[in-house]
């Protein structure tokens, strides 16, 4: 069969059901009832000698014989579903054709070395799978070594010390190595190379084991692409045109990705292409199609796919690199390719230089000459240790911190002109400044005393004691009352803000009407006090007292 005389209407492919196109009235006919398969003339043409007793290496080589294995056989799809797709026939799984199926494999694989064909077809159709070059630890980083390490060098402050160990590890820990689509990509690579998860590629030829795994992917395709015509499925699976690119963990094919090379026009199209329902979502149609990218280049040369994506597949392909535009020259497909009813045609270029299966090493490397390059250009990497605050009592810290020994602060190119940008002015007070605080500090004063001397103070002017009330801590958990906000007001270091003090003001009032309810007279001092502390801002801020710098 050429190019051309394959080319046909072929059924639609889609899960959801479709309307039948009048266009093509056999293809709707086929896609009206999963159990009513009709197929278009053509469609019974057999991909193979029609001959049972044609047996060469032991092809598999009559419709029958497909039909019995597949209904026997190679059953690795779990899908829920299969009970709306699948005959009930095929439901009876028949344990002497298993044996049959497996004892036929054991003897494959089993007492000497395979024949010359089996060697070769092997050979060839293995996808290869590239060791990576590098190390498996994604944080290796050669520029560790070279990283610079603020002990006391340019720049640094004196008396601050940034262990260098400190600084590797934030190197290592901090560097995000992979996103989720290499962390996938790099998980399943491993398994390849642990044995447990294999992507090979087969056609109908006659290897036991191939079409073991044929009539797997082919019952896959039956239950995940249930509007097609499983005939139409066996047919192209079976195709001595068509490879087929397999998942298999195992020893059980968990998808696949059936195509047809058309090789003088160096492109393929992909006819099937599903992953059985248990197992999607989870990276392994992303590498199948990295593998098939990779095998089509290297084995196939060609240079492009074509697909007709069913509407709810066409996110998986666009994240496979597939467009909508079509840019392959029209000369090179048309007529080539099937037309699917319900079907959009997509096309991917196969870049001729990416290591498809391989793409998380080269990420990798992308990822970390990209970091080496910002720490060349910057020491945003260098995570210094946090300030000591040790605050005393009332939250008042015990010693002042100077702005500019803040480690890293100056690091990061903060200078001493940028100061007054700062709201945050106690720490190095010029006159001026010096004069607000006294001021803020004597006005902060007077609000205290006018509360503490309010008849409705009583409840506010200590902590509350736990012996006394055992669960207000679990409770509120930020507690704040009288005196610890006069401590705060006479050590002239905590409240740089007056807004800093209204804060506690109000989660003092705050916390009462939470632990308490309205009616209780906790409640009610709290509101009335509050109203009186209002009063006095106000009365303050009217006398002319300036709380903002
Ligand atoms: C030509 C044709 O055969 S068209 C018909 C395609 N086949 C089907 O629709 C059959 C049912 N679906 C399937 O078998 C599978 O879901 C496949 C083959 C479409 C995808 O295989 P999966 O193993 O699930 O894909 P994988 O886990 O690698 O996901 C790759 C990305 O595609 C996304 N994706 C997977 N399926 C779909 C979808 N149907 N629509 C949109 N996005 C999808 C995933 O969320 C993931 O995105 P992320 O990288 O941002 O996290």
């Amino acid at each position: 069969m050429d190019g051309h005389s394959s080319h046909l209407t072929a059924p639609v492919r889609s899960r959801s059901s479709q309307s039948p196109s009048p266009s093509h009235s056999a293809s709707a006919s086929a896609t009206s009832s999963i159990h009513k398969r009709k197929l278009q003339p053509d469609d019974h043409a057999l991909p193979f000698p029609p001959s049972f007793s044609d047996t060469r290496d032991g092809a598999l080589t009559s419709n029958d014989d497909l039909e019995s294995i597949s209904v026997r056989g190679a059953d690795s799809d779990s899908d829920d579903e299969s009970e709306e797709v699948v005959d009930d026939e095929e439901e009876e799984y028949d344990n002497s054709m298993r044996n049959f199926t497996s004892s036929r494999l054991e003897n494959t694989n089993a007492g000497g070395p395979p024949t010359a064909r089996n060697t070769k077809i092997k050979a060839e159709n293995s996808v290869k799978v590239e060791p990576a070059d590098v190390s498996k630890d994604g944080n290796t980083n050669t520029n560790n070594s070279g990283a610079p390490v603020a002990t006391g060098g340019n720049g640094s402050i004196p008396g601050i010390v940034v262990k260098e160990d400190t600084v590797k590890s934030i190197f290592t820990d901090n560097i995000q190595t992979s996103g989720a689509y290499s962390a996938r990509e790099e998980s399943l690579k491993r398994e390849e190379e642990a044995g447990r998860l294999r992507f090979v590629c087969a056609s109908n030829d006659g290897i036991d084991e191939h079409m073991v795994w044929l009539i797997g992917l082919k019952n896959i395709f039956a239950r995940q692409l249930p509007n097609m015509p499983r005939e139409y499925i066996v047919r192209l699976v079976m195709d001595r045109n068509h490879k087929s690119v397999m998942v298999v963990r195992r020893n059980l094919v968990v998808g696949g990705i059936t195509y047809r090379p058309y090789l003088s026009q160096k492109f393929g199209e992909i006819a099937f292409c599903a992953i059985t329902a248990d197992e999607q979502v989870k990276g392994y149609g992303t590498r199948l199609m990295n593998h098939l990218k990779q095998h089509a280049r290297d084995v196939d040369g060609l240079t492009h796919f074509l697909t007709y994506a069913d509407n709810n597949a066409v996110g998986y392909f666009v994240k496979q690199g597939f467009t909508k535009e079509i840019y392959l020259e029209r000369d090179r497909w048309h007529g080539y390719i099937k037309d699917y009813d319900g079907g959009i045609l997509m096309e991917c270029r196969i870049d001729p230089k990416l290591p498809f299966t391989d793409i998380s090493t080269m990420i990798r490397r992308q990822r970390q000459a990209i970091d080496e390059k910002i720490r060349e250009l910057s020491n945003c990497h260098i995570v210094y240790p946090g300030i000591d605050f040790q605050k005393k009592e009332a939250g008042i810290p015990k010693k002042t911190i100077k702005v500019e020994d803040i480690p890293g602060l100056r690091e990061a190119g903060w200078t001493t002109e940028q100061y007054g940008h700062s709201r945050f002015k106690t720490v190095t007070l010029s006159t001026d400044a010096t004069s607000h605080q006294k001021s803020l500090t004597a006005f902060m004063r007077s609000l205290i005393k006018a509360m503490h001397d309010h008849p409705d103070a009583w409840p506010f002017k200590e902590p509350v004691d736990a012996r006394d009330v055992p669960d207000y801590y679990e409770i509120i958990k930020d507690p704040m009352d009288l005196k610890t906000m006069s401590k705060r007001v006479e050590s002239e270091q905590y409240y740089v803000t007056f807004e800093m003090f209204v804060a506690d003001v109000r989660r003092m009032f705050s916390n009462a009407r939470t632990y308490n309810s309205p009616d209780t007279i906790y409640y009610k001092c709290s509101t009335r006090l509050e109203g009186h502390f209002s009063n006095k801002v106000q009365a303050g801020l009217q006398s002319g007292i300036k709380i903002q710098p």
